[in-house]
């Protein structure tokens, strides 16, 4: 195509002016994207309103994200969307490129100091498994069908507040369902079309009364969600005893601000107001994430009866009642194949974040100039029927060899790869882990009819279930 030609990029989807590609999605983007590569090649360009290369190939992925990890350290942000919606580009996600290496390796460092698999976190997780499966048997009583998510959601909260503020709440503190609400309506607020072309067309922000104020109201969201950081970092900040081992992340970010001012050198981007982005951003992209997974993995254990037998036939064996901690990883290779094809199956993120090339770089044979936004599609492999036969059958098998081990397949990396993947990996692979051991091994899962429900998905900030209920019988 003559525009990709013209600005260097390899070929892609004919695009529409203004609106490039984005209305060409016509099934879940990871689909859309996987059918493209097949058309186009394995790296190709999508105009999503900009020109952005796409790699939908592992191979080519492990080549370049990966091998070359500082060509794609950063971020290709909207900056316009973000200035004017919240207050610029900080916190851990969308930093600004001039500070995501320092902030990166310090939020690495500081989450490795308080241990994602520290015992005090690993024995919240435990007791948050405990106090779910306590609550469903409670709710589920006398065959009663239920929707599990709301205690999925308190357990993961619970979590993530303990690593970022040090402080566990209440099981249902009313805070946590606040601080779901507010970026629940961020997230919404984001796919208005107003919104989505802000970066584009600044200009708009001026015709936000016509509309409804969708600016307004994602800016009212935003600060809302600051505020409760906020006051949560002052609890904290009360209680730091600058002497001992930070407890959380907050921690040692309020010691690395005294550490800076103490040696008199610039505290830079130590700032409150960064710290307290990165708090939220914790919650933004472990919260939902995390729920999401342990959603569709509820629903596949009803769906897919044999698998959740095999699991439970594994723990009974190997652990039996007694609590299961991370060490058990070993001796249960069914239970790690189903929960790697629970993240296979679920692909919760149907398109990855974009980075941007800081210098020109070959990818897949096609030169790709400074300056371009690149998408590293893994959600596309782990759909691909090439690579998976059906992709869509959820079978933990695929991951078990002939000798009954667990083989790990690194094609599958629903964490994303190089630079910039996820910083809660730790935390979200203990999470999974514990949860839904802990799940089978005291509860069975069946459907509410005959036939199980099929599985349809809604797009919010990550693919998940649409609501449905489950019947969740105790086991002892
Ligand atoms: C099952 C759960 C989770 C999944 C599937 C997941 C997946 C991802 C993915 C795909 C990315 C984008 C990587 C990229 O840009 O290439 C990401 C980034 C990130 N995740 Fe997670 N995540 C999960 C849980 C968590 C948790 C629990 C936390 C923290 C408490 C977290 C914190 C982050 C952060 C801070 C980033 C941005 C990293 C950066 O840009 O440098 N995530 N995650």
């Amino acid at each position: 195509l003559l525009i990709n030609k013209i600005r260097g990029l390899p070929p892609g989807p004919p695009p529409l002016p203004l609106m490039g590609n984005m209305r060409s999605f016509d099934d879940p983007m990871d689909h859309t994207l996987l059918r493209w590569s097949k058309k186009y090649g394995p790296v190709f360009t999508v105009w999503m309103p900009g020109p952005t290369v796409v790699i939908a190939d592992y191979q080519i992925l492990q080549d370049s994200i990966v091998k070359q990890g500082d060509v794609f350290g950063d971020k290709s942000n909207p900056v316009n969307q973000m200035k004017m919606l919240v207050e610029g580009e900080y916190g851990l996600v969308q930093n600004a490129n001039h500070m995501w290496k320092e902030q990166r390796r310090f939020a690495l460092h500081s989450l490795k100091e308080i241990g994602f698999l520290s015992t005090s976190l690993q024995e919240s997780a435990k007791s948050y498994a405990q106090k779910i499966v306590a609550e469903w048997k409670k709710e589920g009583a006398e065959g009663k069908p239920i929707d599990v998510t709301q205690n999925l959601m308190y357990g993961v909260a619970n979590l993530i507040w303990q690593l970022a503020f040090g402080r566990t709440l209440n099981f249902g503190d009313p805070m946590l369902n606040e601080v779901e609400g507010e970026v629940y309506k961020f997230f919404v607020g984001m796919a208005h079309p107003c919104v989505l072309f802000l970066d584009v067309f600044p200009q708009i922000e001026f015709l936000d009364s016509l509309f409804g104020y969708p600016i307004q109201n994602l800016k009212t969201a935003h600060t809302n969600c600051m505020n409760i950081m906020h006051k949560e970092l002052d609890i904290t900040a009360k209680t730091l005893n600058y002497d001992e081992e930070p407890r959380c992340y907050a921690d040692s970010f309020f010691i690395e601000i005294k550490r800076r001012e103490e040696k008199g050198e610039d505290t830079g981007n130590f700032t409150r107001h960064q710290l307290a982005r990165a708090t939220l951003d914790m919650w933004s992209a472990g919260f939902d994430t995390t729920v999401t997974s342990l959603k569709f993995a509820i629903h596949y254990l009803m769906s897919y009866p044999e698998a959740q037998r095999k699991m439970q036939k594994e723990i009974d064996e190997k652990i039996g009642q007694r609590q299961i901690t991370m060490e058990d990883q070993k001796i249960l290779p069914y239970c790690m194949a189903a929960i790697v094809e629970v993240q296979r199956t679920a692909n919760i993120a149907e398109i990855n974040f974009t980075r941007l090339t800081n210098q020109e770089v070959v990818i897949g044979g096609h030169r790709i100039p400074e300056n371009t936004a690149i998408l590293p599609q893994f959600p596309s492999v782990h759909v691909d029927p090439e690579i998976f036969e059906r992709p869509d059958y959820f079978c933990p098998e695929r991951h078990i060899n002939d000798a009954g081990e667990f083989v790990k397949d690194p094609r599958i990396t629903p964490f994303s790869m190089g630079k910039r993947a996820c910083l809660g990996e730790g935390l979200a692979r203990m999470e999974l882990f514990i949860f839904l051991t802990t799940f089978v091994q005291h509860c069975s899962f069946s459907s509410p009819t005959l036939i199980p429900p099929a599985l349809k998905t809604i797009r919010g900030l990550t693919r998940s279930p649409e609501p449905y209920n489950v019947k969740v019988s105790a086991r002892f």
